[in-house]
């Protein structure tokens, strides 16, 4: 009997022996189409029967980087599975994969930890106004000129999107002395909570004193930090974003840290990455990192393992054991 055919579209790092264990029962193939009409061509040939992809996140240029409506046309029928390599989904469209009867999963959990300690540098940075100070330093001027800045004891976080990124940041942050409130579409169970209040958005927006992006980006998040949602925050606020770069106005942002409305802000995504703000590069305030919020050895070996598990679960039991919550309700 033929074994259900798996394609890899990207690549493999460290889980590298339970990718190969998977042939006990799947035939695994590796993409190497060089462009992405050469990728179409393949969909059609030596590709044509796949029933699950192992997908990673990769430069927009490299086939199959979007899983967007055109390419899901391209995409064999037998296709029924997109397990994905990471938190965030949102190369992948998944309105039209649900159309077409195609179920996704992502790897939530795998990432928390690791994403939530970049989170925490980022706000005792931004508050601390690091950046300046090493900057400072580098240039030969030790601390002359280097301001106070503020501690995180007794500050309010505000968590945009309490998933378990946001929780695992709000157990560090208690470390810390912060106060964490969080909205959410739903409030969460008082044992997930955990004592974290939740609040409106607009309540969040005007009483934290750092805000927190820990939400996923989609149509209803695009842009939910804009200049109207910046004009309802503190004056000196702290914002911090470890989720999506199209999550914040990043043209709002700037004018608002050029104002000091926005004090200091810490953020590991861009609207454009691998594009920066001028603005964001010129302000030495504002502490950067190039979207590393998972890059470890640990957490990509663990990422890659829940992937694995999902082709697995979906090669051998039909369904996926971390569906995207977009599908949760019609997933077997
Ligand atoms: O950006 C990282 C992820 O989506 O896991």
């Amino acid at each position: 009997m033929t074994k259900p055919h798996v394609l890899l579209l990207g690549e493999i790092l460290h889980a590298t022996a339970e990718w190969e264990a998977l042939s006990d029962v799947a035939t695994l193939s590796v993409c190497d189409s060089s462009t992405k009409e050469e990728f179409i061509k393949d969909l059609a040939g030596k590709f044509s029967d796949v029933v699950a992809v192992y997908h990673c996140h990769m430069d927009d240029a490299k086939p199959g980087a979007n899983i967007n409506k055109e390419l899901l046309e391209a995409l064999p029928t037998s296709l029924k599975f997109i397990c994905h390599h990471g938190a965030g989904y949102d190369m992948i469209d998944v309105n039209a994969c649900t159309r077409k009867g195609v179920l996704v999963s992502n790897t939530p959990g795998a990432v928390d930890g690791a994403t939530a300690d970049v989170n925490m540098f980022l706000i005792l940075g931004a508050l601390r106004e690091f950046n300046l100070a090493m900057t400072n330093l580098r240039k030969g001027n030790w601390n002359v000129g280097v301001p106070l800045s503020h501690d995180p004891e007794g500050k309010v976080l505000g968590i945009l999107g309490m998933g378990g990124i946001g929780r695992a940041l709000k157990r560090r942050a208690k470390g810390f002395g912060m106060i964490t409130q969080y909205h959410n579409r739903k409030p969460l169970s008082e044992e997930m909570a955990a004592g974290a209040k939740y609040v409106s958005f607009d309540e969040l927006l005007a009483t934290s004193d750092v805000i927190s992006m820990n939400l996923p980006l989609n149509a209803h998040t695009r842009h939910i930090i804009n200049k109207e949602a910046i004009a309802k925050m503190k004056d000196g606020v702290i914002i911090v974003n470890t989720a999506r770069g199209p999550v914040i106005d990043e043209q709002a942002l700037v004018d608002a840290l050029e104002s000091g409305k926005v004090r200091c802000a810490g953020l590991d995504v861009f609207e454009a990455e691998p594009k920066i703000h001028p603005g964001l590069i010129a302000n030495e305030k504002v502490i950067l990192l190039p979207h590393v919020g998972t890059a470890t050895y640990e957490t990509r070996k663990k990422m890659e393992i829940t992937v694995i598990n999902n082709v697995r679960s979906a090669i051998t039991g039909a369904k996926l054991l971390n569906v995207v919550p977009e599908q949760i309700h019609f997933a077997p």
